[in-house]
């Protein structure tokens, strides 16, 4: 991606899409509406402003700075892991946490790390980007696999589980990947590309399960302060389509990859839902991220709690945490031992006894890399 403002003087205009294709639209003989000076470029997504492209990366990086400061995301010296997966979020990311860093001296000691799912076609192309942006940002890269971790590959678990409910390992085994990835670094946050219309899904999400353990943090800048290692949201209040419009007019990025497998059926909806909300009402995303984070829980409710994997040591609320009863059914050729969600008592007493049974059987030898 290039510098803020290195593209100025270019007439062309693009409008940034849901699903990320440009839109080419007559170019606007209107002024800027923040500088008064230069004509305007794009219509902003988020306040449908027409302002020209140096005040859009302007409003874009300060934006997303004055989220760092007023929630004290990092503090100087923090070693800091970006999740890069190579799509438009976390490549963006990468971009302006390193330009800001040097900006507004965060003192950060910024890497990149990226999870290979191990999916043939998808991902492989995907690090091709982040080892780009490894050179372009000046950002050491650190690439941790599920076929090292978990002796799986992506392409190896949909063989045996088939393309219904492969998305359950692949959220699983990432989110899990990256904290383990990122304590070999030693780092001391991690960074995601999770953006406002994501928060504003997860909300609707949440609220479509009944799901109040995780409608209570969903909306949280910084999550995990309580686990291993914190996760930071600098884009939590920054749109998709501002995400978009910042590759789109620096014209460096043309495409960007989607999920190679499917987009769980619900979160779709929810997409979906969202998208047509921002059409009526721009500011229906923030109001929806607002109204999660006005959530009041009963003090009456119980909340899972907190504790470690008997297995791995890794965060769980439950004896075994999902990662190792996932692997544990894959390895005893019972893909479908951790899908679902498990409810009361019973049923999780019940998970973790046959995920426990399965100690005596052979298992599959499963990763190198050291817990
Ligand atoms: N394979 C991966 N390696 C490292 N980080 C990842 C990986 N996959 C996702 N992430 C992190 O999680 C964030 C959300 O990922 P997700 O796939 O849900 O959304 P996305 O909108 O497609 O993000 P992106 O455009 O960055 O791929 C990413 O922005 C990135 O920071």
């Amino acid at each position: 991606m290039e510098a803020a403002g290195a593209t100025a003087g270019a007439t062309a205009t693009a409008t940034a899409t849901a699903d990320g294709s440009s839109k080419p639209r007559r170019s606007s003989s209107r002024q800027c509406s923040i500088c008064n000076e230069r004509k305007a470029a794009l219509k902003r997504p988020k306040t449908l402003e027409q302002i020209c492209r140096e005040c859009f990366y302007v409003v874009f990086e300060e934006e997303i700075h004055k989220a760092i400061v007023d929630s004290h995301l990092f503090r100087p010296g923090e070693r800091v892991a970006i999740g890069a997966s190579g799509g438009k979020d976390s490549t963006v990311l990468a971009y302006v946490l390193s330009h800001l860093n040097r900006r507004h001296n965060y003192g950060l000691d910024l890497f990149l790390l990226s999870v290979d799912e191990g999916i043939t076609g998808y991902r492989d192309d995907s690090l091709e980007t982040v080892k780009r942006n490894e050179v372009q940002y000046g950002l050491p890269l650190k690439i941790v696999s599920y076929k090292d971790l978990y002796g799986w590959t992506m392409d190896e678990i949909v063989k045996a589980i088939g393309m219904k409910n492969n998305c359950t390992f692949c959220g699983v085994f990432r989110r899990q990947a990256l904290d383990r990835g990122a304590a070999l670094m030693k780092a001391d946050k991690i960074v995601t590309g999770h953006n406002a219309d994501d928060i504003a899904e997860t909300v609707i999400l949440n609220i479509l399960r009944g799901d109040i353990a995780r409608l209570s943090r969903c909306t949280l800048i910084t999550t995990g302060e309580d686990g291993p290692i914190p996760r930071c949201k600098p884009f939590k209040y920054t749109y998709e389509k501002e995400i978009v419009s910042r590759m789109l007019i620096s014209k460096s990025w043309t495409t960007f990859l989607q999920n190679a497998f499917t987009l769980n059926a619900y979160r779709g909806f929810a997409r979906e839902f969202i998208k047509d909300l921002e059409k009526i009402r721009p500011r229906a995303i923030l109001d929806i991220i607002t109204s999660g984070e006005n959530f009041r829980i009963s003090t009456s409710t119980k909340m899972p709690e907190q504790g470690t994997c008997e297995r791995c040591g890794y965060i769980s609320s439950q004896k075994l945490c999902k990662a190792c009863v996932l692997l544990e059914g894959l390895n005893r050729g019972m893909p479908k031992l951790g899908i679902g969600r498990v409810r009361g008592e019973d049923g999780r007493r019940r998970q973790s006894k046959q995920a426990n049974d399965a100690s005596s059987l052979h298992r599959k030898q499963s990763g190198t890399l050291e817990f």
